[in-house]
């Protein structure tokens, strides 16, 4: 039996994270992580006796194997640091750490020979989406990329949109070049990455969408992906968490396991 805690679990991916544990027989939720709650009474969630609900990192004293983490950037780090630390296999889709928190938390869990990973987007579509801009990136010098998201989201470019920027510069290794006399009055031209422009749009209706443009002489390609539904992250979470349990290092990326 793999046990879990679930980190964020009062949110929207939490609750389908739960769902899924319940689904699954060879997962066990043991453990329930919000610092915000008041309560630690398992059944005001929800949750079976046999839950322990923790409202304190500091607090948490059961045995587990699997971390999983969708909660909010600005946490994410402390959360994975402390599982790593505590020789719990970290399952990470909250967005927003840097790349400088990656590399430490990746050496962290290394040096530790804990297995893990931290996933921009755990859903089949994006990562796909990924992996064929990272083939296009060969053959095209310029590209951009858009996200869309619901009106709530925290961060801004979203994790996916920042991890298919890096992967298309790996391919190229060198920075796009744009019009050197372009003029831009109020940041239309969005975000920046090596040259790769990010631009973020949040509005109620959105889930999750991406899209990435390349353009050349006389075409361009255009990879798109639309997400409607969270239930959509499981089918990821689930592989990833088989795959960690087997692994002593931090992975970074589903698109390196899928
Ligand atoms: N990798 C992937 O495939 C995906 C990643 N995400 C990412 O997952 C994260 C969560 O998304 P979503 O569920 O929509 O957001 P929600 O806001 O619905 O959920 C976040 C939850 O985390 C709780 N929380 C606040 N502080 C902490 C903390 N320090 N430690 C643990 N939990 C905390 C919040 O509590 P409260 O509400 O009480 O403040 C809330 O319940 C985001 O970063 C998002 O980008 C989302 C979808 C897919
Ligand atoms: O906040 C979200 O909703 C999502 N966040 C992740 C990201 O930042 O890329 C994954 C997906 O886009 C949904």
């Amino acid at each position: 039996m793999i046990k879990a805690i679930v980190s964020g679990f009062t949110g929207s991916m939490g609750q389908k994270v739960l769902a899924m544990i319940n689904g699954e027989s060879d997962l066990q939720l043991v453990g329930a992580f919000n610092p915000i709650i008041k309560s630690l009474d398992p059944a005001d969630y929800d949750l079976d006796d046999s839950v322990k609900v923790f409202n304190d990192l500091s607090q948490i004293d059961i045995a587990a194997d699997i971390w999983i983490d969708f909660s909010i950037p600005s946490a994410v780090f402390e959360n994975t640091k402390f599982a790593i630390e505590h020789g719990i296999r970290p399952v990470i889709g909250t967005s927003g750490m840097s790349e400088e928190q990656v590399s430490e938390l990746k050496e962290l869990a290394d040096s530790k020979k804990v297995g893990g990973i931290i996933a921009s987007n755990f859903g089949v579509s994006a990562v796909l989406m990924m992996k064929f801009a990272q083939v296009a990136a060969k053959y095209f010098d310029h590209s951009e990329v858009l996200e869309f998201h619901h009106e709530d989201k925290l961060d801004a470019p979203s994790g996916t949109a920042m991890n298919t920027a890096k992967l298309i510069h790996e391919v190229q290794g060198k920075d796009q070049e744009s019009n050197p006399n372009e003029q831009d009055k109020i940041g239309a031209r969005g975000g920046d990455y090596h040259g790769i422009k990010i631009h973020a749009v949040r509005l109620p209706g959105f889930v999750a969408d991406e899209e990435v443009i390349f353009g050349g002489q006389g075409e361009t390609l255009t990879i798109k992906q639309s997400t409607t539904d969270r239930a959509s992250f499981m089918k990821g979470v689930r592989i990833a968490i088989s795959e960690v349990m087997k692994r002593d290092e931090l992975i970074i990326g589903l698109e390196k396991i899928i």
